[in-house]
């Protein structure tokens, strides 16, 4: 069975391999790949990365079963304004860059490379569009299912795994059992991680883990244990997850439309419903600018100052676009001019 050399169909193919030829790069333009792979960002992206490290040899991984696994994958991302398949291909770059850093060279296996890889691919599988705090609310059978306890993570762990029991989409099929039990346990340590009410403590192990860094003689960060080994992956996909307000600004604009609107349409019905509107998610009392630098100054840039500190030099240049970015919507909010979209 062959696959198209890009792993999706399109009439686009030239210019499509031309910006494929960029997935080492910070900034790629995820929303350019979802036009050119005729709605396929996904699944072309992931594929590209897993040629890109040889996981297919790697791992004897059959190319139309990787294919069949990706589709089916991305057909499974709901259609929602932010937490759609564009966002699980832009998660999975923005993962592939961070493992890419100087500082972590030859320091991840090439199972824990693939398990950060589909985690990332994996992470948002089946998105409502709604906040755990809203499923919990209004007793969706998924808080039942999940006792209000990381529920949509739960649920985007269990669906990506699900898919990969049907024989012609398990990529796994020829790992040994015991990698299966280490790619497993590694998928779902990330996955969990990316539940905001963990980031916290996530940061507060990673500021640790910065003053306690110890470097072999040409900078590159030694991991001893699981609980070190897991812990800066978890930190990675947490900062992918966290990631827009590092790109160019035009992308990052395009991704605070996106969850804006989720945001709102989220509103819309706490609003029918009866229930207090969550914060941020009235389209009627909107201060988009205000909330972005909020979200800048209390969780991204410390987190992603932090992470620069672990892989010093390594992530300054994103640092440095992430102030940048958070001067733009700060200037934004004196002016009288300002809208987020314009
Ligand atoms: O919701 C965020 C965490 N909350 C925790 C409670 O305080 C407010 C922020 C993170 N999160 N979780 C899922 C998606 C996103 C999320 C991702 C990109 C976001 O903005 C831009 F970069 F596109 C984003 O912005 C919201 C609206 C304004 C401030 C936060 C949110
Ligand atoms: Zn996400």
């Amino acid at each position: 069975v062959s696959v198209p050399e890009l792993g999706v169909e399109t009439s686009h193919t030239d210019e499509l391999r031309s910006l494929m030829s960029h997935i080492n790069d910070w900034g790629l333009d995820t929303f350019r790949i979802e036009d050119l792979s005729c709605q396929r960002p996904l699944t072309a992206i992931t594929y590209k990365i897993f040629q890109e490290r040889f996981l297919l040899r790697t791992y004897a991984i059959e190319p139309h079963t990787l294919i069949s696994y990706l589709l089916t994958l991305e057909d499974h991302y709901q259609q929602v304004p932010y937490h759609n398949k564009a966002h699980g291909a832009d998660v999975c770059q923005s993962m592939h860059v961070l493992l890419n850093a100087s500082a972590l060279d030859g320091v991840f296996t090439d199972l824990e490379i693939m398990s950060a890889i589909f985690a990332s691919a994996v992470h948002d599988v089946d998105h409502p569009g709604v906040t755990n705090q809203f499923l919990i609310n209004t007793r969706n059978d998924l808080a039942i299912m999940y006792n209000d306890e990381s529920v949509l993570e739960n649920h985007h762990l269990a669906v990506a795994f699900k898919l990969l029991q049907a024989d012609e989409r398990n990529i796994f099929s020829n790992l040994t059992p015991k990698q299966i039990k280490t790619l497993r346990k590694m998928v779902i340590d990330m996955v969990l991680a990316t539940d905001m009410s963990k980031h916290m403590q996530l940061l507060a192990d990673l500021k640790t883990m910065v003053e306690s860094k110890k470097v072999t003689g040409n900078n590159i960060i030694m991991l001893e244990s699981y609980d070190d080994r897991i812990q800066v992956l978890q930190n990675m996909i947490h900062c992918a997850d966290l990631s827009n307000p590092t790109k160019p600004l035009d992308i990052y604009i395009k991704w605070t439309d996106r969850i804006m609107e989720e945001f709102w349409r989220q509103g819309d019905k706490e609003r029918d419903l009866g229930l207090e509107i969550s914060p941020m998610c009235d389209r009627h009392v909107a201060s988009v600018e205000k909330h972005q630098v909020g979200f800048i100054e209390f969780i991204v840039h410390p987190l992603w100052e932090t992470w620069a500190d672990l892989v010093y030099p390594d992530a300054s240049a994103i640092l440095e676009t992430l102030e940048q970015n958070r001067d733009w919507y700060q200037a934004r909010l004196s002016s009288p001019s300002s809208s987020s979209s314009t």
